[in-house]
């Protein structure tokens, strides 16, 4: 098992947004997190990363307690991409060379030069390598994102709904890389997402929140008509189409 999160409860202010969250991964799986906006998706990968501590429960990658180790030694297991970069006044290079950190102390290594030039290349960001971060568009952004997770090397990777910003050949082509990094080494990824196709294309476990709680969770066959109806509220249906589920909504007034 890489990662174990067991009962994991947070709450901002008295205000509870997750409870008993318990699922574990294994490395080469790819978790969608899915629920209506406002569940606690984000909350929870902020759980798993130490940037929010948990009011109870526990994160541990490879059996190591994450909530007791220091930032450096989170950011060696685990990789983040948020929801929204910021972005300040550095080149695309630069910012994906910071995700080496981690593993070096004030200098570098022609090893970590490679590894940066790899996931730049990965990622199709050659043309704007030399670009300042703070001159690119959301999408652009969201990849340097991505290629600076990439290069902390991370036992787990963490996607806060990663193609957001980015138009259908970009959300492919994330996905792809997320899955063939997950299939090539030891890693798992967790990933939120709002697109229940992608998600069911890409991904091989699913958590489905509704209030807070862990409403559904298993593999493709969770995602039933009656379970996406409970947690959205919507009325779908679930085809099949070469080997991938597909869900399509149905218009409530006739469903
Ligand atoms: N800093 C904060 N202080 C207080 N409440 C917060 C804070 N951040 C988030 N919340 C609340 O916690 C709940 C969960 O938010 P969270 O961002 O985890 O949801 P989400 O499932 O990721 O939503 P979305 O799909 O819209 O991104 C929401 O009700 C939100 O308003």
């Amino acid at each position: 098992m890489i990662l174990d999160v067991d009962g994991v409860a947070f709450n901002y202010r008295s205000a509870s947004v997750i409870r008993d969250i318990t699922f574990e991964l294994s490395p080469h799986q790819v978790l969608a997190i899915l629920g209506p906006n406002g569940v606690g998706k984000t909350t929870l990968l902020k759980c798993m990363n130490a940037i929010l501590r948990p009011k109870s429960g526990s994160v541990l990658i490879e059996g190591a307690d994450l909530l007791t180790a220091d930032r450096m030694e989170i950011a060696r297991k685990v990789g983040y991409v948020p929801q929204r970069c910021e972005a300040g006044r550095v080149t695309v290079f630069d910012a994906v060379l910071l995700g080496r950190r981690p593993h070096i102390g004030w200098d570098m290594t022609d090893k970590d030069i490679r590894i940066v030039e790899a996931a730049i290349r990965m990622l199709h960001l050659e043309d704007l390598a030399l670009r300042y971060i703070d001159e690119m568009s959301g999408g652009e952004l969201q990849k340097v994102s991505i290629a600076r997770a990439l290069v902390q090397e991370p036992r787990v990777l963490l996607l806060d709904e990663p193609t957001s910003s980015l138009d259908l050949r970009n959300q492919l082509e994330i996905l792809g890389i997320v899955r063939r990094v997950t299939t090539e080494h030891d890693v798992a990824a967790v990933m939120t997402m709002h697109d229940l196709n992608m998600a069911l294309r890409y991904a091989d476990r699913f958590i489905l929140l509704k209030d807070g709680v862990i409403h559904a969770a298993g593999g493709p066959d969770v995602v039933t008509p009656e379970i996406i109806e409970a947690v959205y509220g919507v009325p779908v249906t679930v085809e099949r189409y070469n080997g991938f589920r597909f869900v399509v909504p149905l218009d409530p007034e006739t469903a």
